[in-house]
């Protein structure tokens, strides 16, 4: 894919040819505290990343996809005045005194079901017998529904008067034909593919699911399912955490699992899954331990940037376009290890990122507010993104509340929470009955 870091070749005045140094453009400058913040970092990867290419893709495909053309009905919904009941097609005239106690003969002239082409014209006087969906038939202005009538065959007897276009469904009242159905960008959901559908539409131009790719690192990890056979292990959490929430967020998923802290495996493994993905993200790896490999070998695979964000959890970051050639480059995302600090930064960069590749904007989850139930206290020069629950009095107020402590090894809180609480590198504490800023997490 087109990305940054162009390698310029330049032949200088003399013979040897001088190749510039690849990196990757310049990082904002820390603001606070040293660190980067999360906004300035977030902006960064963005702006290293481009929407996919889109392509032609099969209606049902596309759904959670962005579109990348206007869609434009060709055709009228509905394509012809139609019944809305089962019942019989009159001229209104004929019927305009019927009523229960003077009910109204009328020849049956015949019976149109749904799918009847070449349907003949009503004479006066009599009814034909029509099923919902059915061509109106020229000269029929009502439908009289079977529940104001014998259910006659030959003849019918009519119970009930009518006014001119009773149950009739009318051509094009729904979608004109030329309606703007769809605009370039709209993401498709389920009722507009059953629009598009309904106009007879099979196929749309559409950017593609993002491959990603997610693996673990560090040698301490197990694969659930196997036993923990000594001490010190723990089960990989994080490939699994990451993954379904890239999947939530509308990615094409390739969990590859766990790595151990080998250079050359994480080398070979990283160079392996290049070719099939859009976007790769590893979790561990990039702090400070002797064993936080990570950090130290990818700048050999590619164009990286390792910095430290003002926030908690998910202080050290890591970015790369991994790869030799523009062509082939792949962006990177290299989250802490911890399980909560590599969730929040999933969704602090990588969902942003995600959302980018696949041309769905806002790229960045939109905050709600609700009022704290309590004080919260946070810590100064960093943004916390504490895990909370937001629930709705019998008000009808949204209240938040913190769940469990700040801990980032804290699984079992974070899958309690459904939100995010965002509190700036300013605010030290937030008295009860505050409104504060969340994102929720109600995408699966
Ligand atoms: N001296 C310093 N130490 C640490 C710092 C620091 O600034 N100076 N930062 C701390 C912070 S903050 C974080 S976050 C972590 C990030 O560390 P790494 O990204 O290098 O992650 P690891 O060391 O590999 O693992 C940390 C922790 O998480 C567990 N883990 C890792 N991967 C998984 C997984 N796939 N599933 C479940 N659990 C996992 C791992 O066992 C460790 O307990 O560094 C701090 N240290
Ligand atoms: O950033 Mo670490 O993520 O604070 O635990």
């Amino acid at each position: 894919m087109a990305l940054f870091g162009r390698r310029k070749k330049r032949q200088e005045e003399a013979e040897e040819p001088v190749v510039e140094v690849q990196k990757l453009p310049d990082p904002p400058a820390p603001t606070i505290n040293g660190m980067r913040s999360m906004a300035d970092h977030r902006d960064y990867l963005l702006s290293l990343v481009e929407p996919l290419p889109p392509f032609g893709q099969n209606l049902l495909e596309a759904q959670g996809l962005a579109l990348c053309e206007d869609i434009v009905s060709t055709i009228e919904l509905p394509g012809f005045d139609n019944s809305s009941m089962d019942g019989y097609a009159v001229r209104c005239a004929d019927v305009a005194e019927a009523a229960e106690d003077n009910p109204i003969d009328l020849p049956v002239a015949g019976e149109i079901a749904a799918g009847d082409g070449d349907i003949p014209q009503l004479a006066v006087g009599t009814a034909v017998k029509i099923m919902t969906g059915a061509p109106i038939p020229d000269g029929a202005d009502a439908v009289i529904p079977y529940e104001g009538t014998n259910r006659g065959t030959d003849r019918v007897r009519i119970m009930v008067s009518a006014t001119p276009g009773l149950h009739i469904r009318r051509r094009g009242e729904d979608i004109a034909a030329g309606t703007l159905l769809m605009n370039d960008g709209d993401q498709l959901g389920p009722r507009n593919i059953g629009l598009l559908a309904g106009v007879g539409i099979d196929k749309v131009l559409a950017r593609p699911r993002p491959r990603v790719v997610v693996l673990s690192t560090g040698s301490e990890l197990v694969q659930p399912g196997s036993p923990l056979t000594g001490g010190g292990q723990v089960y990989d959490s994080n490939s699994y955490l990451l993954a379904a929430a890239a999947k939530a967020a509308g990615a094409l998923v390739y969990r590859v699992g766990l790595v151990s802290d080998d250079r050359e495996e994480i080398k070979q493994t990283i160079s392996d899954q290049m070719v099939r993905a859009d976007l790769i993200v590893s979790s561990g790896g990039v702090s400070q331990g002797d064993y936080d490999l990570v950090k130290s070998v990818m700048p050999e695979l590619g164009l990286t940037d390792f910095c430290q964000v003002a926030m908690q959890p998910g202080k050290p970051q890591g970015f790369g376009l991994i790869g030799e050639d523009d062509e082939e480059r792949v962006p990177m995302i290299m989250v802490p290890g911890n399980p909560v600090s590599a969730f929040v930064s999933f969704e602090a960069f990588v969902r942003p990122v995600i959302r980018k590749l696949m041309g769905v904007e806002p790229y960045v989850r939109p905050t709600e507010r609700a009022f704290t139930t309590h004080v919260i206290r946070s810590v100064k020069n960093k943004t916390q993104l504490a895990r909370a629950l937001v629930t709705t009095d019998p008000g009808g107020r949204r209240t938040v509340e913190l769940v469990g402590g700040h801990g980032s090894h804290l699984l079992g809180d974070l899958s309690k929470a459904n939100a995010l609480i965002l509190l700036g590198p300013d605010v030290e504490t937030v008295t009860a009955g505050q409104p504060i800023a969340y994102w929720p997490l109600n995408d699966g």
